[in-house]
């Protein structure tokens, strides 16, 4: 599998991973999953790249995650963490944690790790100027709706501080919390801000970097990566996956069901990831594609 050929990447620069004459001047939306944060050595990569895709045109805003971060957090506090359907059951008291946790260590970080490069990054979170504006929703297990506190789904998003920040030449970087209508603060699952944020920019791209190689057919059972597959491929797929990569896989659908011309899943823990999956031409992970008929989930699956 190309998991070595991504490593050749930490040799290459934007001299040799020139971005296709489509993707100049366009917005990537990059979400950067909480797994994928394995050590500060491997975000400082990851924050390197974020500035290369900037320095070679493209417009890049990151959206990231802080899962096991938010539950180490929980576990010092002796406060239970439970997830349903991939989503945190999310009481007030929990509420608090992943707000300090996202916006008040993980973004901070991030930012951080870029602007070691230049004044770039902005952090910000759904709830400033009201970019994204959630309602609370359930999980569903098994059919049935299940109480899941507030955890909120992106219902509107706002995208013009975040355009106004990428005018003027800034990396955004958006934690996943979300304001509701009645003023209320719901934690938003990282996978699905990023998508509605990617859809409401008109981003050309939805890269997420996560803790595997790409969506796996036959999880848990082998690790055979389906390559690429379509909108419908997806959506018919979708109800047989597992936690992690339900919301990982939803959010995919709905941003190139929204417009979004490819939305990405890629192996976040190989060092240069991002700039081989957006700049290089033959990238391994699981792309999801608009046209019927550009993949067949199972015949294109390789081996991790
Ligand atoms: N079909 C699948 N292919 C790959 N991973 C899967 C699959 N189904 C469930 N998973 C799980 O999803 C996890 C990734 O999701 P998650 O833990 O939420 O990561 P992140 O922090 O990047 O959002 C994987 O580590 C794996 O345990
Ligand atoms: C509702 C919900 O589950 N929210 C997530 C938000 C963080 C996130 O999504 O982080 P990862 O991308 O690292 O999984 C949570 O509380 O864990």
């Amino acid at each position: 599998m190309s998991v070595t050929r991504a490593d050749q990447v930490a040799t290459c620069s934007t001299e040799e991973l020139h971005p296709p004459e489509e993707l100049r001047g366009s917005t990537v939306v990059v979400k950067y999953g909480g797994h994928a944060m394995v050590d500060p050595a491997l975000q400082r990569t990851f924050a390197r790249d974020v500035v290369e895709l900037w320095r070679a045109g493209l417009r890049p805003v990151v959206v990231h995650g802080g899962g096991p971060q938010i539950s180490a957090m929980l576990d010092r506090l002796g406060l239970e963490t439970r997830f349903e359907a991939g989503l945190r059951v999310t009481t007030p008291e929990t509420m608090d944690v992943v707000r300090m946790v996202l916006t008040g260590r993980v973004q901070r970080e991030l930012v951080g790790h870029i602007n070691a490069h230049g004044p770039l990054a902005v952090g910000m979170t759904g709830e400033d100027a009201h970019t994204m504006t959630a309602v609370r929703r359930p999980a569903w297990v098994d059919g049935r709706a299940v109480d899941i506190g507030l955890v909120g789904d992106v219902v509107d998003v706002n995208p013009r501080a975040v355009r106004t920040l990428l005018e003027q030449g800034h990396i955004p970087v958006v934690s996943p919390v979300a304001r509701g209508e009645d003023a209320q603060v719901y934690n938003v699952n990282a996978d699905l801000a990023a998508s509605a944020l990617a859809v409401a920019l008109g981003a050309a791209r939805l890269v997420v970097l996560t803790d595997v190689a790409g969506l796996y057919a036959d999880w848990p059972h082998s690790t055979e990566v389906i390559e690429r597959l379509t909108v419908e491929e997806l959506a018919a797929l979708l109800p047989r996956l597992a936690a992690g990569m339900l919301p990982k896989m939803e959010g995919c659908l709905r941003a190139v069901r929204g417009g979004v011309r490819r939305a990405h899943v890629l192996d976040g823990r190989v060092p240069h990831a991002l700039l081989r999956g957006v700049l290089g031409r033959n990238s391994p992970g699981t792309l999801v594609l608009p046209e019927h008929g550009s993949g067949i989930p199972c015949a294109g699956a390789r081996s991790a």
